[in-house]
């Protein structure tokens, strides 16, 4: 069994509960209320410009100079989809919003700074690879079992797309050579890290579903 396989299968139960969470039931039926959909798209805007930050740190940190390029490139598009974000949702959405942050947001950017900062390479990119292969994924089912029209249509269409496709392969590639090679500590740890990004991914959209805001 490749270790992305194995990657998978313990985040499975979390996989599941987001594929059923109301705010991609929603988006697949096109029933989002707009207002949930803008601030989303908002903590997404503010979660891209981190993540391409943990991209690029963890690139600086593999072992060959195809993977810093991969990843390089990561950074980039992700900084590209934030910039597309700003020029066609926020304009035609005419999102302002100033609030920073929800909980939700806050708390998946910063563990994915600090993994890429201060852990291995192999657990830096367990951490990442959530952020691809969820998506992809969940782009997926969304995709094929869309109530059409929609009106967040070109959302699904970006994320069920070819080239996010590659990406998605491409980070698929890197962690399991990772995973054959790491020793079975290391694995483990990678593990760990891909399962409790997936549980931020999990909490990202519950957030955004609930409007979260800070208690105080
Ligand atoms: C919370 C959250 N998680 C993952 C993505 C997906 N995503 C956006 S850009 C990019 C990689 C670019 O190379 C990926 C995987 C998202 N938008 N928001």
């Amino acid at each position: 069994m490749k270790f992305t396989e194995q990657l998978w299968n313990a985040a499975l139960p979390v996989y599941e509960k987001i594929q059923a969470h109301p705010f991609n039931e929603e988006l697949k039926t096109g029933t989002l209320p707009v207002e949930t959909f803008k601030f989303y798209i908002y903590q997404d805007s503010l979660y891209l410009a981190d993540f391409a930050k943990a991209l690029a740190v963890a690139g600086t940190r593999s072992s060959t100079r195809e993977e810093l390029l991969e990843f390089l490139q990561f950074a980039q598009n992700a900084i590209l989809v934030e910039r597309a974000l700003h020029e066609s949702y926020f304009a035609a959405y005419n999102i302002d919003f100033t609030s920073g942050k929800a909980p939700g947001c806050f708390a998946y950017t910063n563990y994915l700074l600090a993994t890429s900062t201060f852990e291995s390479y192999e657990v830096a990119v367990a951490a990442l690879l959530p952020c691809f292969w969820i998506y992809k994924r969940v782009g997926d089912f969304i995709y094929a079992n869309q109530t059409t029209p929609n009106p967040y249509q070109n959302w699904i269409d970006a994320y069920a797309g070819e080239e996010f496709g590659v990406a998605v392969n491409k980070a698929l590639a890197i962690c399991d050579r990772l995973g054959e090679q790491a020793s079975e500590t290391v694995r483990n740890r990678m593990v760990e890290a891909y399962l409790t990004s997936s549980r931020l991914e999990y909490s990202f959209w519950d957030s955004a579903y609930r409007l979260e805001s800070w208690p105080v």
